[in-house]
């Protein structure tokens, strides 16, 4: 199967209306790939903690419309990146929308790390509990975002259910880009799994974005790589290649479950 990541801009100067337009049109070009995949909370940046409230939408919301339209329209399966969700309750979330080609939202993934420690979106929303994976006719995918990449625990039990390859959507900070990169192969290679990362770019709420979206394959090799401008990557994605790496160097069947505590000698 193909898919597309795009490396989305976010910057001041454009509205979050805009963007989701401008965002929809792009997906729309998209008509020769099998799936699209968005950044983390393009329409409101990702570090513009001060409009997450203003900006928070419902899981039927404005976003959902635009990209349940362009998946329909354009025929693909489209992981629409994530929104702010305001739930029913009024709590916030950081979620991810993924689109079947007739439009439908087959799942929906509230980000379970949440960023900023004792502030930022750790203060602001609330935390996900529900890892989830995607059936793709050609592909298992789970899903996971940004901060979530940090935690290795997620993404094996992400595999245990059935993951082929992980979607990460993110709003990673260039200061931060050599850990991306690192991340990225190293949750490839530990899973026998493709990865597939996409970031956003620009600059907003003073946090230059790293950009560098990439697609890892399941042996760890980068099979493409953004820079730091608005830019979209195409990759072809086998399952064979997930099946045929895990039988080759079998090492997820050697995993030694349940082994006792560490004992201190002190
Ligand atoms: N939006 C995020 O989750 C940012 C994560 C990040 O900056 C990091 O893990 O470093």
């Amino acid at each position: 199967m193909r898919a597309s990541l795009m490396q989305i801009a976010v910057n001041p100067e454009e509205s979050v209306d805009s963007r989701r337009q401008r965002v929809a049109s792009l997906v729309r070009e998209q008509s020769d790939v099998d799936l699209v995949i968005l950044p983390e909370l393009w329409p409101v940046g990702a570090f513009s903690y001060q409009a997450f409230a203003e900006e928070a939408e419902p899981l039927d919301g404005p976003t959902h419309e635009a990209m349940a339209k362009a998946a329909s329209d354009t025929g693909v399966w489209l992981h629409a990146g994530s929104i702010v969700e305001r739930a029913a309750d009024g709590v916030l979330y950081n979620t991810s929308l993924v689109y079947s080609p007739a439009g439908e939202r087959v799942t929906a993934y509230r980000k379970i790390h949440r960023f900023g420690f004792d502030q930022g979106e750790a203060t602001l929303m609330g935390a996900g509990t529900t890892p989830r994976t995607v059936a793709l006719p050609e592909l298992t995918l789970g899903l996971a975002t940004c901060y979530d990449l940090r935690f290795p625990e997620l993404f094996r039990q992400l595999t245990d259910a059935g993951a082929q390859g992980f979607v990460v959507p993110a709003g990673w900070p260039a200061r931060r880009r050599g850990h991306w990169t690192l991340l990225a192969r190293a949750r490839a290679v530990e899973n026998q799994a493709y990865v597939l990362a996409c970031s956003t770019t620009g600059t907003h709420a003073g946090v230059e974005q790293a950009g560098h979206s990439l697609v890892v394959d399941p042996w760890g090799e980068v099979l493409a790589e953004a820079g730091t401008a608005e830019e979209v990557l195409t990759v072809e994605l086998d399952a064979a290649k997930v099946t045929a790496t895990r039988e080759q160097f079998p090492a997820l069947k050697d995993r030694v479950l349940g082994v006792e505590p560490p004992r201190s000698a002190s």
